[in-house]
């Protein structure tokens, strides 16, 4: 028998399935999901929880036409694997391969690029409204939002809109308990009664087979009780709060049954007014080692070998930025009490679960708001404790209004760890922390710095605490350098000389060093004297030391892992004009004005020009550009385009 998903060409094609053909297709989904994973990390879990939600919503609406919104974006990979694109399926999350995320230059059922969470009900809405505003009200339009997602403030803002539009609108809610990690807070409880709602149906039978198996005394009784009255509760109130926000609430119903969903989704597909169809499914399902450990099997590593079904998963023993700032979080934590750390929904990403396991009292775990996190992390601030908001960059965006007013106007210690503050590799520019140097350096109060490398880590973050301000650590998905060299102490806006050299100065900020100090190894042997400054502080400049460099050296250049609009090289160059200092002869290494795609992230850092041989590169260029000889300014300017 051929393969069922070689004949999907499009969603159409799914019609001409029986019911058992699409049960075995699901099969050969799933198994064409493993298959990246042999040889490199891609979201897996949340996509094997879909798989039967991605085939009914296709066969109940017609995704050309109507619109589709996957929140978030990473459990799409079912839905490109039947729009036309499991022939590329084997490149995703590779350079020039597909992306991880949703793309419309693949594909017009892709509508949006999006990785970040709690958009889609938003978008949905606005699609509606657009398509009625062009003359194309009889579409369709659907938001699927996880429950980690949900409780992102604006799924509430956009909710209150659409009942106040009150048009065909369907969210379905793909319930699965589960965010990265187990999801918190007081919406998931809410569904968690809404879940038992079907129960009630037969609450005396339930009742009866609760009492014949419990002994009656102590507990137990209060457990049966208990669990009687929330069955109850369920049955009157399952979904009360999307009625009460001017939803209709259809559900709970099984995500893992397509014919059941089907006839859910043609149902809410007629319902005047939004509707909200909450759907159960399971995280990982149909992989055992996946459904047991949805944590790890949400992006896990590479699998070393399945034998019996059972997946062994390759260790990494690469230490990174994220387990030196983890440790050196949890050390603080356990010195002082008035510290405690912030995570929105990234405790396994900011590999926070032993700081979490250890000190319960010192952890917040918000769930995915970062607004409210930073908003949140102002007030116990306010109040005498220490927070440590400890945060992607890419998702600290969602705070900017709260970093300035609830934090910086107020001029309060809250400590931002940024991580992922760089490039993500194979995410890609949805997730890229690519915008906080420019984004984090306009704000008064606001101290800004990134460790060179291992060393300056836990210094950094001790220096951090003892602030009466604001301050931002920005490090990178990568294992720092070890520079070996004296102890030069945290002070504050200094930098750290690392080498002095005659033919010009590479200064590095954060990650960077590492690949300056190699760059300026390479050059040295080639017979350039090249100096490599550890900047340290993006804010406040050490302008003496950086200064000095410009006014004195051939050339200078700086390098960032970060927009160049706007960043490191752009603070120098302001200081160096405030100063009135010529800076003709300063380059700046960074990201240019454009959005670089998923690959690896050293692909990225050698496209941009940023990692070590195009820095030496870069130099050679501008020694012999700025060298004794004397230069027009026609190549002078050449030489200076950045990207
Ligand atoms: C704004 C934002 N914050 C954090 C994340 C990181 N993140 C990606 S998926 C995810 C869990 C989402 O849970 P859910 O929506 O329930 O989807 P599931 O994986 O359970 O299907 C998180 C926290 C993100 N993508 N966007
Ligand atoms: C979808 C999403 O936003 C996360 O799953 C993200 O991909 C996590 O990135 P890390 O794997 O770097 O933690
Ligand atoms: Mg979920």
């Amino acid at each position: 028998m051929g393969s069922l998903l070689s004949r999907i060409e499009s969603p159409a094609d799914l019609r001409t399935l029986t019911d058992d053909e699409l049960c075995s297709l699901a099969q050969e989904i799933r198994e064409t999901l493993c298959q990246p994973l042999e040889s490199r990390s891609v979201h897996f879990a949340s996509n094997l929880g879909v798989v039967e939600l991605t085939l009914a919503l296709h066969l109940t609406f017609d995704f050309a036409r109507d619109r589709l919104i996957w929140d978030t974006g990473h459990q799409i990979y079912p839905h490109k694997l039947i729009t036309g694109r499991h022939e590329q399926f084997a490149s995703i999350r590779t350079r020039g391969g597909l992306m991880g995320y949703p793309n419309p230059d693949e594909s017009p059922y892709d509508l949006f690029m999006t990785g970040h969470a709690g958009c889609s009900v938003s978008t949905a809405l606005g699609l509606k409204m657009g398509d009625e505003l062009m003359g194309r009200p009889e579409r369709k339009s659907v938001a699927v939002i996880g429950d980690g997602a949900f409780p992102s403030g604006i799924v509430y803002e956009a909710m209150n809109n659409a009942a106040e539009l009150n048009r065909e609108l369907v969210v379905v809610l793909n319930d699965n308990q589960m965010s990265i990690c187990p999801r918190v807070g007081g919406v998931a409880k809410s569904l968690d009664k809404a879940r038992m709602a079907p129960m009630f149906h037969d609450v005396k039978c339930q009742l009866d087979e609760a009492l014949h198996k419990l002994p009656l005394v102590g507990h137990s009784f209060e457990r049966a009780w208990t669990s009687l009255k929330d069955m109850v509760k369920a049955g009157v109130y399952g979904g009360m709060l999307f009625e009460q926000l001017g939803f209709q609430y259809v559900g709970p119903v099984d995500g893992h049954d397509i014919k059941t969903l089907r006839e859910y989704l043609q149902m809410v597909k007629e319902q005047p007014g939004p509707t909200l169809l909450h759907v159960l499914t399971e995280k990982g399902h149909g992989i055992a080692s996946a459904s047991e450990d949805p944590v790890t099997f949400h992006t896990p590593p590479v699998f070393e070998k399945v034998e019996n079904g059972v997946i062994s998963l390759r260790k990494s023993k690469s230490v990174n930025f994220t387990n030196l700032v983890s440790d050196a979080i949890r050390e603080q934590l356990a010195s002082d009490k008035k510290v405690c750390v912030m995570t929105a929904a990234m405790c396994q990403g900011n590999k926070l679960e032993r700081s979490r396991e250890e000190f319960p009292d010192q952890f917040f775990d918000t769930g995915i708001c970062e607004s409210h996190a930073v908003a949140f992390a102002a007030g116990m601030a306010k109040v005498g404790a220490r927070p440590i908001v400890a945060i992607y960059s890419t998702f600290l965006q969602r705070s900017f209004d709260q970093i300035f007013q609830e934090v910086a106007l107020q001029n309060l210690p809250v400590t931002f760890c940024l991580d992922r503050a760089g490039f993500t590799g194979p995410d890609g520019p949805t997730h890229h922390g690519t915008f906080d140097i420019p984004y984090m350096r306009i704000f008064p109060n606001m101290v800004v710095m990134a460790p060179g490398d291992a060393s300056d880590v836990q210094p950094m973050l001790e220096f951090a605490l003892k602030q009466d301000c604001p301050v931002s650590l920005r490090y990178p998905k990568a294992a720092p350098a070890q520079i070996e060299r004296a102890a030069c102490p945290i002070e504050m806006g200094q930098a750290e000389v690392y080498e002095w050299g005659t033919d010009g100065c590479i200064i590095a900020i954060g990650s960077m060093f590492g690949e300056a100090v190699e760059a300026a190894e390479i050059l040295r042997e080639e017979g350039f004297d090249v100096g490599v400054i550890n900047a340290r502080f993006i804010k406040p400049l050490d302008k003496r030391t950086i200064l000095k460099a410009v006014s004195e050296l051939p050339f200078v250049m700086t390098v960032e892992e970060g927009t160049v609009v706007g960043g490191f090289g752009s603070a120098v160059l302001e200081a160096a004009c405030e100063e009135g200092i010529a800076a003709n002869h300063v380059y700046r290494c960074g990201i240019p004005d454009d959005w670089i795609l998923h690959a690896e992230r050293k692909e990225q850092l050698a496209e941009v020009g940023i990692d070590a041989p195009s820095l030496a590169a870069k130099a050679r260029e501008l020694a012999a550009l700025f060298g004794p000889k004397e230069n027009s300014l026609e190549e002078v300017n050449s030489c200076k385009q950045v990207g």
